[in-house]
């Protein structure tokens, strides 16, 4: 049985670090997928960058000067984005070479895009180990995601977020 866990937390509490540090810790495991990250000019958020966990490859996700369709709040998508540089290293993950998921985040803005609920649901049907961040926020696809009997829900908070990559790595990495 994989593992499948849901980090969940508030906006701001380390998701994305706890990923970061993890994909950095990891010894025998690939980690593949993305992580998104703020861009901010002159101190306000405009937009969220996604880069790929494994080739690094970075493009803007989302800004407030993109147009959409769609738009999530203030801010344009780009799908392109999620198609070109999200969806292949998921589609191509494969358990048989010791590859590991990440994805940060399961969002609003990541979610836009269909065809990546699309694999977010063949990933949690295969053999692949998987981590990803959610919101506390109510939403009804993560809702459903929450709810399955076969994930382990983390809450990250100040208390264990420094704690949580070696933990995960251990875990991960060990035969
Ligand atoms: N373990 C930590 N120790 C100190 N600062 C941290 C830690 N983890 C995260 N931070 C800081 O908190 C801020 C938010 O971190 P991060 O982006 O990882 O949060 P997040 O939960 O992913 O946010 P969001 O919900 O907006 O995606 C960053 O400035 C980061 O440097």
């Amino acid at each position: 049985m994989p593992t499948r866990i849901l980090l969940e937390g508030r906006p701001g509490v380390g998701k994305s670090t706890v990923v970061r540090r993890l994909a950095a810790l990891l010894l025998n495991r690939r980690a593949v997928g993305f992580t998104t990250e703020e861009i901010r000019q002159r101190g306000a958020r405009t937009g969220f960058a996604l880069e790929t966990v494994d080739s690094g490859l970075r493009a803007v996700l989302a800004h407030v000067d993109l147009p959409g369709p769609p738009r999530v709040g203030r801010y344009g998508v780009d799908l392109g984005v999620m198609e070109r540089l999200a969806l292949p290293p998921l589609r191509s993950a494969d358990p048989a070479r010791g590859e590991l998921v990440l994805i940060d985040e399961l969002g609003r803005m990541e979610l836009a895009c269909t065809a990546f609920q699309d694999v977010v649901r063949w990933l949690f049907t295969s053999e692949i180990d998987i981590v990803a961040t959610v919101h506390v926020k109510s939403d009804p696809f993560t809702d459903a995601l929450k709810r399955r009997a076969d994930i382990e829900l983390v809450q990250v908070n100040r208390g264990n977020r420094d704690a949580l990559p070696e933990d995960l790595a251990a875990r991960f990495d060990s035969p």
